[in-house]
This record gives structure tokens, sequence and C-alpha cells, in this order.
């Protein structure tokens, strides 16, 4: 599939500092030593209800990986997937009496129209499962080879007891991980399984639904090991960083991740495991299940997306946070005062803002801390400090480059 324009980088002079991230499978802070050709999967939508500010908070921090991998002298290699067959969009299509393609086709280009006004950078890959649905059944046959799966009325499923590494990323108990399967899509309850976290790899096909041939017979793909393919195909195993959401942790990452090393031998399948915390509205996370829903495209009606971009930035990336209109307001206002200052014919020391949003960034991705560097150089701009006439041009670069806001 088609991705979407990618927006101007402004160079900088020098380089970023070695990115250090929290990976979720070790617990802490990481450098991350990507080769000169960084390799990161992010988990795309599910084509429906996009794009939500939950969405663009994930979609965010990632970009603010993409770009702090850039200033430090990589190239990246980006790599994401659309959902575009699976049970919950089936059901809304059947809801609202959409084709699900269409459904999906629809969704899909609105996503895209909502990160190119965020200033997202595009995927190198964008791949619906449904272009890659005999790839998926493939590497669904290597995992049969290699006897980690078996069959329940038809079903293809992953034995669990088959991954030697199984809860490696996301550390959790059995019994938080039976809950959250029940809750994410999984099956524990199922007669004939042999173990209640087995998962489906292939459901076998049921009447109305779509279905694609494959060696197990007709039937589509389940949700985990299409993005273990896309990731195999388009980046190889041992690829830096696998991104997404926090709900993502179990069981989508942690079933991924047991595929690529049963199908591959290597671990592990990817260097870090990264996620970003959940946007909320009225204490309860911002969902489709739940409808309570904040849509970028009906805030872009009536707002600049850089101030967007700029309410999302306000929070640490694994931060958990509420969303509230005052917080749009607010960056409305830090946008507005950093363009003035960004228009003046000199500033504080411009080289001082870019070593420092710099750090802050290679840091974890402290995007709050670069937020408050800016703020500090264009208060003392706007209050007469005009000392370094190359400070605006070169701050407006430092913003755009690692912030992705255009000034
Ligand atoms: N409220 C939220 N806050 C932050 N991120 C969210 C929120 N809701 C969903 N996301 C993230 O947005 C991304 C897309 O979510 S999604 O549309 O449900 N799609 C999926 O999770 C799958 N298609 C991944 S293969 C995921 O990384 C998910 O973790
Ligand atoms: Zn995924």
């Amino acid at each position: 599939m088609r991705s979407w324009p990618a927006p101007e980088i402004s160079s900088l002079p020098g380089a970023g500092l070695p990115l250090r991230l929290y990976d979720t499978a070790a617990g802490e802070v990481g450098e991350t030593s990507p080769d000169p050709t960084a390799r990161m999967y992010v988990c795309g939508i599910t084509p429906y209800d996009a794009t939500h500010i939950g969405h663009a908070n994930t979609y965010l921090a990632f970009d603010l990986v993409n770009r702090a991998w850039r200033d430090a002298g990589h190239r990246v290699h980006y790599t994401q997937n659309a959902t575009d067959v699976d049970d919950p969009l089936l059901e809304r299509a059947e809801l609202t009496g959409v084709d699900w393609r269409v459904l999906a086709e629809d969704q899909i280009e609105l996503f895209r129209t909502d990160m190119a006004a965020l200033r997202v950078l595009p995927p190198d890959d964008y791949i619906g499962v449904t272009e890659v649905v005999a790839q998926v059944a493939a590497l669904i046959g290597r995992l049969k080879d290699k006897g980690a799966t078996y069959e329940v009325d038809g079903d293809v499923y992953f034995a669990v007891a088959a991954s030697p590494k199984f809860g490696a990323v996301s550390g959790y108990s059995e019994a938080t991980m039976l809950a959250l399967f029940a809750e994410r899509g999984g099956d524990p309850g199922r007669p004939g399984k042999r173990h209640p976290l087995d998962w489906l790899l292939w459901r076998a096909e049921r009447p109305g639904e779509p279905s694609w041939p494959s060696p197990f017979g007709p039937g589509r793909p389940g949700w985990h090991v299409e993005c273990t393919s896309i990731a195999l195909s388009c980046l190889g195993a041992g690829f830096d960083v696998s991104g997404g959401g926090t709900d993502l942790i179990f069981p989508h990452h942690e079933m991924g991740a047991s595929e690529g090393h049963v199908a591959t031998g290597e671990w592990p399948f990817a260097k870090a495991y990264v996620h970003a915390g959940m946007v909320a509205l009225d204490g309860e996370k911002m969902s489709k299940s739940r409808g309570n829903l904040v849509f970028v495209s009906r805030l872009r009606a009536a707002h600049d997306p850089m101030a967007i971009r700029l309410t999302l930035l306000a929070h640490h990336y694994r931060a958990g946070w509420e969303w509230t209109g005052d917080q749009l307001t607010a960056a409305t206002g830090r946008l507005d005062r950093w363009r003035a200052a960004a228009a003046l014919p000199g500033g504080p020391d411009g080289a001082a803002v870019l070593a420092l949003v710099r750090e802050r960034m290679a840091a974890d991705l402290d995007a709050p801390g670069a937020l408050a560097v800016v703020d500090d150089w264009a208060g003392r701009a706007l209050a007469g400090d005009h000392a370094d006439p190359g400070a605006p041009a070169l701050v407006r670069a430092t913003v755009d480059a690692l912030l992705g806001v255009a000034l």
C-alpha cells in the first residue's frame, strides 16, 4: 500500500547522541545500537475509528525515535502494517452496513491524511495484511514444520509449550496473561486447546467471512502472526525496535516474539520492545470499544495540526495521560510564542538550544524536557535577548528536525 508524503527534515550542524530507550523486555532504559540503517517495526492501525488521539500519541512516539536516529547519523528502515482484516473490523463493517474492504480503505486514507498533517515521517513499507496472506500462511507452515502448531476444528494454533522464551517480553504472571488474553481477542477457554494461552495462527473459513486459500485450507490469518511475518520479511530477525502502545505488550508482542523465535531460531526477535502510554478520556482509556474517542481529523478542522502535535509532545511518550481541551489551548499559546520568537532578528545562543534538545531527546525521548528548553529560549528572546542573530533559524531547524514541529 501507498504510505503518505514525507515532510522535509531541516538539516542540523553536528550529530545527535546515541538514542536511549526504555525496553519493556529489559525493564529499563538502554542504549539502542543500530547498524548504519536502523530497523523499526511499528504496529499499524486496525482501520476503523481512525485516527484518534490515542493512535496519534503512539505514532508520534515512534516518529521521535525515527527523527532522533536520523539526527544521530542513521538511515531508518521503518515498516508498519495495517490490520485490514480482523474480527473487530468485520464486526464494525457488519454493524454499519459497510463493505469491510471499503471501510478499511476509507479509514486508512483518513489515517494517512492525519499522519501527514501531524508531520509524522511515513514508513518505508506500509503493508496491509490482505496484501501478504500467502506470505503469512508460509510462516505458519514454517511453524508447523517445527512442530509448534496443532489444529482445533480446522483452526491452526501455536502451542505455547513450543516457545522457550514465552514471557520474556512482558514478564507478566500467568494469571495476568490469562486475563489480558481474554480481554484482547484471545480464547483461553476454548475446548480442545492444549493450553489456555495457545493462540490462533489461522482461522478456518466461516460462512460470510472473507477467506484465502492456504496449505491448511481456506481461512484468514490470526492477528499476531501477521506482524511477525511482515517484520521478518521487511526487516529480518533482531531488528532494533518493535513499537506500539502498552496494550500491545501482551498478548500481541509477546506472542509475536515467540513466533519469530521459533520460526527463525534467533533471539531476540526485536532488540527492544518500546511501548507508548495510553491516552484516556473521562477517566477511561480512549478506545474504540468504549467509543470515547477524540479524532485528529475533527480537531484539525479548528486547530493548527502543530498545536495538536505540541499537545502530545507535552507528555512523556510512556506516560499514560488524560486528554482535555485546555491542553490544546495551552499548546496553541506555546506554538504562537515559539513562532513569534523564531521571527525575531536574534535570540539567546542557538547552539545551546540544539545541544540541550539533543540531550533531552536522546534520554528516552524526554520531549517535555525539550519543550522546556525551547520555552526558555523563546521567553528570553521575546524579552529582548537577541545576542545570537543565527539563533532563530537554528532553533526553527532544531524544532523541526527533532520534534517535527513546523514554526
Ligand atoms: N488510547 C490509546 N492510547 C495510546 N495508544 C493507543 C490507544 N489506543 C490504541 N493505541 C495504539 O494505537 C495503535 C493502533 O491500535 S489499533 O488501531 O487498535 N490497532 C492495533 O492495535 C493492531 N492493528 C496492531 S497490529 C497500537 O499501537 C495501539 O497500542
Ligand atoms: Zn502488530
